[in-house]
């Protein structure tokens, strides 16, 4: 069954004692994409975190969309641990232990398994990030800057499994700075 559309409606940030953005409306539906886009301190990476629970607004609702898969600006990943355990553990919690293999693919860090974290590059941090998203399973994608940081190579395999999530009824909502590789997404300007 496809996920319900994610419809926010009036929402306000503050962050501090600054107002980032009021009066926000918008709707994604199913197999749909939402760039957010703006300069730099315009709220972007505030709007993700609050679509992920992670920040609560000042104002506003948010309905549907299902469950969320957040990748901020830093994967969270332990620096002891090798990439393979780290992600299993994630994946684990997430209830995408089945899925985690071919997420790994997805991204080429299955290469990568043995490494321990604080070994990894930023793009190699990047693309874990990207396969714990994928193999979480979450219908909704919240992806800050995604391709920072990847080369071309790894930005491809990025557009690939976007434009599969969307095909299998997933969304996308992701903050730009430029294309991502995104078919047709709406776009929402902060700022
Ligand atoms: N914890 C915090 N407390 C107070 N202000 C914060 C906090 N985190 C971020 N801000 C401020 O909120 C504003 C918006 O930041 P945000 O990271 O959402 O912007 P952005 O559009 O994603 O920027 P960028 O393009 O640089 O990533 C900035 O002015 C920032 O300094």
């Amino acid at each position: 069954m496809p996920p319900d559309p994610l419809t926010v409606t009036d929402l306000a940030c503050r962050r501090g004692d600054r107002l980032l953005f009021s009066g926000l409306s918008f709707r994604v539906e199913p197999g749909a994409a939402l760039t957010l886009e703006g300069p730099n301190g315009s709220g972007k990476s505030s709007l993700l975190r609050i679509l992920a629970g992670l920040l609560a607004p000042a104002e506003g609702t948010i309905d549907g969309g299902g469950a969320r898969g957040y990748l901020g600006h830093d994967a969270a990943l332990k620096p002891a641990m090798t990439l393979g355990a780290e992600l299993a553990h994630w994946a684990r919690l997430d209830g995408g232990l089945a899925r985690l293999p071919a997420a790994m693919a997805a991204v080429n860090v299955a290469g990568l398994a043995d490494v321990p974290c604080r070994h990894l590059s930023s793009g190699q941090r990047r693309r874990a990030g990207l396969a714990r998203v994928i193999a979480s399973g979450a219908a909704l994608w919240l992806l800050d800057e995604p391709t920072a940081g990847l080369d071309t190579a790894s930005s491809a395999l990025l557009a690939d499994a976007m434009a599969g999530h969307r095909a299998a009824g997933g969304m996308v909502v992701a903050a730009v700075h430029g294309d991502i590789g995104l078919a047709a997404p709406a776009t929402l300007r902060l700022g």
